[in-house]
């Protein structure tokens, strides 16, 4: 992968990102794992996770996904929406399966490298981002949301970062992206009591921008946020954007593969193990009840 199209003309060096030197290899084109539809008239790129049932986040899709954001980077799209082809469910977060039961050192470590790589293309991108929560959206599907500039949700679905209720402490980056988008006491008591909110609960503190009650209203609410850029010019909105964030970025550009380390050790403890699997049987069984 060639990073340093990562960030186009940008003020954070390429070589940071560098680090460790891992290779895109598209995994999974066969099995269609994101969507892509550019609308050739306006520009706008929608961006469909389509990992059936359920969209949980495996190493292919973490790969298909950083492709795909090179290839918008590459067409200069005008700007970007973020969705789910799965009915009812945004992203269910991580695969579990690739966090339990012990996963191999080499796929961990390549996991969490391509689950890294997602977040820094998206929360860099020069383009600007809109994710349209179009269902529930716990743990990493909230992490796909909050590194977008903008959030739309549909009503009666759940958002928010559950990791603390089941024993895991949330990554300082994904702690980072949700203190940009909140005020800091409400992102603290999000993280910490590990709540996840429905969609009023989402918008009134902020951690939604509008409620949209369908996929039309999205659309034509993330083209009047596309419209609210048409007077800058892209490079200056890009450079803005990636200055901004540029203190998140560095946190986890600088931390990448300690980062990886040390999750790799917390996922593969005994207790860390016992926790996600009766974390993951109650998924299981939820549905028996
Ligand atoms: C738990 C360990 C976390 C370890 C994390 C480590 C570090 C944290 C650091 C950084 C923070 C960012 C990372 C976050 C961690 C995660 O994302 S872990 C995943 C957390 N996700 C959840 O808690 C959501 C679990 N899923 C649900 O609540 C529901 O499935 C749903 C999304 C609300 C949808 O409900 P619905 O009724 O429509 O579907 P089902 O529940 O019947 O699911 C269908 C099918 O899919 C399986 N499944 C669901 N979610 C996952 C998943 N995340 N991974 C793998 N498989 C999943 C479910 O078990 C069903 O399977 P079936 O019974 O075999 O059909």
């Amino acid at each position: 992968m060639n990073f340093s199209r990562l960030i186009k003309n940008c003020s954070i060096p390429s070589r940071w990102l560098l680090a460790n030197n891992i290779r895109y290899q598209s995994s999974s084109a066969a099995q269609n794992l994101i969507q892509v539809d550019i609308n050739e008239e306006t520009g706008v790129s929608v961006v469909s996770l389509n990992r059936k049932p359920v969209n949980s986040l495996s190493l292919e899709l973490f790969k298909d996904f950083c492709g795909v954001m090179d290839d918008l980077e590459r067409e200069k799209v005008r700007g970007m929406v973020l969705k789910s082809s799965c009915d009812n469910v945004f992203s269910s977060g991580l695969d579990i399966t690739e966090l339990y039961p012990n996963p191999s050192e080499e796929r961990f470590e390549a996991f969490w490298l391509w689950f890294q790589e997602s977040w820094l293309k998206l929360y860099a991108s020069s383009f600007p981002t809109v994710a349209f929560v179009n269902g529930h959206a716990p743990a990493g599907g909230c992490v796909f949301a909050i590194s977008c500039e903008y959030r739309l949700m549909l009503p009666y679905y759940k958002i928010g970062l559950n990791e603390a209720p089941v024993g895991i402490v949330a990554t300082e980056w994904v702690m980072n992206s949700l203190r940009a988008v909140l005020p800091g006491k409400n992102a603290e008591r999000l993280l910490t009591s590990g709540r996840l909110l429905d969609t009023q609960e989402a918008f009134d503190i902020g951690l939604i921008d509008q409620i949209v009650n369908n996929e039309e209203e999205a659309m034509a609410r993330s083209e009047e946020f596309f419209a609210t850029f048409d007077n800058v010019p892209k490079l200056a909105r890009a450079l803005t954007k990636q200055v901004y964030r540029k203190n998140d970025l560095n946190q986890l550009i600088k931390n990448r593969s300690s980062d990886a380390k040390q999750f790799l050790n917390h996922i593969l403890r005994p207790e860390t193990q016992k926790i996600i699997g009766s974390y993951f049987k109650s998924l299981k069984d939820r549905k028996k009840d």
